[in-house]
């Protein structure tokens, strides 16, 4: 039987992220944890590209680009989507997710999802580096269990 991990090492592991400038206060704490996680684990900061872009809405379209440029070993989509008093939440949520997914299905590389969704600051606050961790360096640490993962399967 063969078992297939993907370890947290960083053998010439190149980095695109796509982070949304809209909540920026936030958005900015998760790069912060994303560069922290990717340092922590060797990844090269030569290594490291950060595209910004308006909005979360359009994180797709840019990891795409990333994606199928064929530079990088994976892409890390950070952003902050904060519920307002529309509807508006719902359908950029919905779409960023699904776009998400389909980036990765369709470059086959690992496209992290690192978009918080949540309900109020208070909770998008949380998950940008205080009690509830930081999404953005748990993204890192999970692009790189995949494309070592991934590595290994290929090998
Ligand atoms: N309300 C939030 C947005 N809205 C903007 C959209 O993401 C998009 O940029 C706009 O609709 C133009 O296409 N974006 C976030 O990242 N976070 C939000 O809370
Ligand atoms: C997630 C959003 O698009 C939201 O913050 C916009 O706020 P509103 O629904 O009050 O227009």
């Amino acid at each position: 039987m063969r078992t297939f991990e993907g370890k947290l090492v960083s053998r010439n592991i190149k980095i695109g992220i796509v982070a949304a400038r809209f909540n920026e206060f936030i958005t900015a704490k998760l790069i912060s944890g994303a560069l922290d996680g990717l340092k922590r684990h060797e990844v090269n900061e030569n290594s490291i590209d950060i595209a910004w872009v308006p909005g979360a809405f359009e994180i797709p379209l840019i990891a795409s680009k990333m994606a199928k440029s064929g530079k990088y070993d994976a892409v890390i989509c950070l952003g902050a989507v904060i519920r307002g008093s529309t509807t508006h939440y719902d359908y950029v949520c919905s779409e960023v997710s699904k776009g998400i997914a389909s980036v990765s299905l369709n470059s086959n590389i690992p496209v992290m999802f690192g978009v918080l969704t949540t309900e109020n600051i208070e909770q998008a606050i949380e998950r940008a580096g205080s009690k509830a961790g930081n999404k953005g360096f748990d993204c890192a640490v999970g692009a790189i269990e995949m494309v070592n993962l991934i590595r290994e399967i290929e090998a």
